[in-house]
């Protein structure tokens, strides 16, 4: 079985590319973006036409927190779009028979009900912030739906909640919430400082999931039966929504790393900042009940990336 993990040195890529060598029975196929830029379509279409892999994982994407979607809305949704039909029309092409997609959860509505089931998709208004990204993650689900429906092929996506492990990206800008606390209360605790700023109101809920639970899922998706995924989904709206079930106040969150950093002096807030969706939890039914459910419980989570985050030296702080 030859497997093609699209977006192998990202934070999900690489956890997927690690599960899949400790089972060590697949030989995997990975370019960074470098070799093979999955914006270009002639470059990907040569690619699938030489390498012919038997399967894909596409988690390869445009990838950033609430300010960075703010910042550069164009790069979000053309760099996604162009990355998803690329990849998938090639699949097709190369007689690819089975694909894995990541969405996010940022695909349903801003108001959806709470916890959010995959059958809230197109039912509202999405965030403003992460419109574009939203409506590019929106499109991947059409994709493979229509490529299922026209062409018989076995596309699967999966929707994840907020994530954040190892290889997670730390910059002080463009990255999400959880590695943007860990960096700012680290700094903070070792210099001495008595206040950490955190942005909004600190009252927005998230949902956090470790990514090696998001790669678990997604290896776990991706070898469904045929008839068991056919039976838990619909061929009009066949993603599969990935996380934890529970979610935490940012201000809590932003407690819980103080705690893990070290850090005893004040949290303020800072309302210039977006706050985003008030709430994003995810409802995880049809995954459970196909069997999978995840396992890291979050402060363990946040002091497994803090220890791996503290091997970085200031050079490889992940500025991308
Ligand atoms: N992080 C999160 O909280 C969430 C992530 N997701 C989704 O999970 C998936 C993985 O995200 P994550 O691992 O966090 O992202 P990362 O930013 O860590 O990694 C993304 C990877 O995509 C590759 N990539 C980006 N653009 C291109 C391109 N033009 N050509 C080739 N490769 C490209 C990069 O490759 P290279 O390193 O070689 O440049 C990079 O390694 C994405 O689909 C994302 O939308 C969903 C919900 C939450
Ligand atoms: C995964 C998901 O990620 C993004 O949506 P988001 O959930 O809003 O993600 P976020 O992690 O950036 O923020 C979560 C909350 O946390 C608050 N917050 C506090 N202090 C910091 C801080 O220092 N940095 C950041 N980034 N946020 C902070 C922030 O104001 C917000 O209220 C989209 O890209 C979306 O497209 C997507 O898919």
């Amino acid at each position: 079985m030859r497997i093609y993990v699209a977006g192998h040195r990202g934070m999900v890529g690489g956890a997927i590319l690690r599960q899949l060598q400790a089972k060590g029975d697949h030989q995997l196929i990975t370019r960074t973006s470098a070799e093979l830029d999955l914006t270009d379509q002639a470059a990907v279409q040569a690619f699938f036409a030489e390498e012919k892999p038997d399967q894909v994982i596409l988690a390869a994407a445009k990838v950033g927190g609430i300010v960075a979607n703010n910042s550069y809305p164009a790069q979000f949704i053309y760099e996604n779009l162009m990355i998803e039909c690329n990849v998938i029309h090639a699949a097709y092409l190369a007689g690819v028979q089975k694909l894995l997609q990541l969405g996010s959860s940022c695909i349903y509505p801003k108001m959806a009900d709470q916890p959010m089931a995959e059958a809230a998709l197109l039912t509202g208004p999405l965030e403003p912030t992460n419109e574009p990204y939203a409506i590019a993650k929106i499109a991947g689900i059409k994709l493979c739906e229509s490529y299922n429906r026209q062409y018989g092929t076995d596309y699967r996506s999966v929707m994840p909640t907020n994530l954040y492990g190892p290889g997670d990206n730390f910059h002080p800008e463009n990255s999400h919430v959880l590695p943007a606390l860990i960096r700012r209360f680290h700094l903070a605790a070792q210099s001495g400082a008595d206040e950490v700023v955190i942005w909004g109101s600190g009252k927005p809920r998230r949902e956090f999931l470790h990514v090696d639970d998001m790669a678990a899922a997604s290896l776990f998706v991706l070898g469904l039966d045929a008839e068991i995924y056919a039976a838990n989904t619909e061929s009009m709206l066949s993603h599969i929504n990935v996380g934890s079930g529970s979610d935490i106040s940012i201000r809590e969150l932003a407690e819980m790393v103080a705690g893990i950093t070290g850090f005893t002096g004040k949290i303020t807030q800072d309302a210039s900042k977006p706050d985003g969706t008030m709430r994003k939890l995810m409802d995880v039914s049809r995954l459970a009940q196909m069997g999978w459910h995840s396992s890291i419980a979050l402060e363990d989570g946040i002091k497994g990336t803090y220890d791996w985050f503290l091997t970085l030296d200031t050079d490889e702080l992940r500025q991308k």
